[in-house]
């Protein structure tokens, strides 16, 4: 095979920076795996350290390359000075990912205007803090990519009217400055919008909000819910230089879940429910070392691979059973 070349090799990201928000935990604690992998020196931020520290511990012990600083994303002179304190110290900021987010479940009947304000605040506003920061400390004059983690909305948001407002809102900002940083030295800018996601983000959720979601996890092409490595691997993608011609758009990553009508209360008389359950392999990537008996993980300690309620632990476990072997 020595005659072939690829982008999708070890080093892929060895001469590069990147910030992932939220990159202590779930999702953005897949995706500071999957970069550090590849080579990327990972700077992780969110507000709570204890957790950021666990996972550049991880991700050290396998060999990666992994800084935390704490951050409150809505604040945007605390977004300012980490990028230009991190750029200060390793000289760039090449890639950014824009991860840190969440929401409450209500029907918009009962939202406060506050708890409405609130959650736009966190992700809408957020996240432009970050891509402003990022701009004007380092990609606006030597360029670089960004890719802002939405949500499935394709069909509006029932039962989340403020993130599905929001995140609407930074799909058409990532359109917005795709066209008006491009010429900036090539910054490319993209969005990925998970579908629901088994992750250690549905801890925030009440058991009855929890059952509604896996009421619903199967109606859809997939048939299942999806891993946090499907986000992540689409995100590295979306950063690498095999999508250097991709600019502006949104990503769904959901199974086909936004396209399909699933009716929860039907399940089984639905045309699309298999009892046996879902056909469609996942991707379960998380970094392995070799050797047995300890996870696989060659003596470095056992990664906990996925830290969400239990019923999502069990459904993981069944997917782990099915999933593509590499
Ligand atoms: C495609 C399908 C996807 C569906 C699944 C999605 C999964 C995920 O996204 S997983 C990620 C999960 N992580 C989170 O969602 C984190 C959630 N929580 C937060 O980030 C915060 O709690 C917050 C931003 C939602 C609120 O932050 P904070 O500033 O601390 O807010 P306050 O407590 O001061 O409240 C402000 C305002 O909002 C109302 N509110 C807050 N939480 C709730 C709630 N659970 N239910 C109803 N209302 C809530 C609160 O009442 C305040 O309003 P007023 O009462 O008018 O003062
Ligand atoms: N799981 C799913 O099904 C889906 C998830 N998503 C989105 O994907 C992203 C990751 O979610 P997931 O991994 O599942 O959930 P998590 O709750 O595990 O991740 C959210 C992360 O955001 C950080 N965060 C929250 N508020 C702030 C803030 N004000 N400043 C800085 N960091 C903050 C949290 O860290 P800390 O508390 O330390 O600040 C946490 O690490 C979120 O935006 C989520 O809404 C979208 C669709 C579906």
């Amino acid at each position: 095979m020595s005659g072939y070349s690829s982008v999708f090799g070890k080093g892929l990201f060895k001469d590069q920076v990147i910030l992932v928000t939220g990159g202590g935990t779930g999702i953005g604690r897949c995706i500071a795996h999957e970069l550090a992998s590849l080579g990327a020196l990972v700077i992780i931020a969110a507000r709570k350290l204890d957790q950021l520290n666990n996972t550049a511990k991880e991700i050290r012990l396998l060999g990666g390359r992994c800084e935390t600083m704490t951050l409150n994303i809505r604040d945007p002179l605390q977004a300012q000075d980490l990028v230009n304190s991190l750029v200060a110290k390793h000289g760039k900021l090449t890639g950014l990912v824009n991860n840190a987010g969440g929401q409450f479940h209500s029907p918009a009947s009962k939202m406060s205007p506050k708890g409405f304000a609130t959650v736009v605040d966190l992700n809408l506003m957020g996240t432009f803090y970050l891509c402003k920061a990022a701009f004007e400390g380092y990609m606006g004059e030597y360029g670089g990519s960004i890719v802002n983690i939405v949500a499935e909305c394709r069909n509006g948001f029932p039962g989340m009217v403020h993130t599905g407002a929001a995140r609407a809102g930074i799909i058409n900002m990532t359109k917005t400055l795709a066209v008006e940083w491009g010429p900036y030295n090539g910054i490319r800018i993209n969005c990925v919008a998970p579908g629901l996601i088994l992750s250690s983000g549905m801890k925030n959720y009440p058991e009855k909000v929890l059952d509604g979601f896996l009421d619903n996890s199967w109606l859809n092409p997939a048939g299942r819910m999806g891993t946090e490595s499907e986000i992540a691997s689409s995100v590295v993608f979306l950063l690498s230089p095999a999508a250097s011609y991709i600019n502006g758009i949104n990503l769904p990553v959901d199974g086909a879940s936004s396209l399909s009508k699933g009716d929860a209360k039907a399940n089984s008389a639905h045309p699309s429910y298999n009892p046996a359950g879902s056909k469609m392999a996942p991707y379960i990537g998380w970094p392995q070392q070799g050797g047995e008996g300890d996870g696989g993980r060659g003596g470095r300690g056992v990664l906990k691979e996925l830290d969400a309620p239990e019923p999502m632990m069990q459904l993981y476990a069944k997917y782990k059973s099915m999933a593509h072997k590499l």
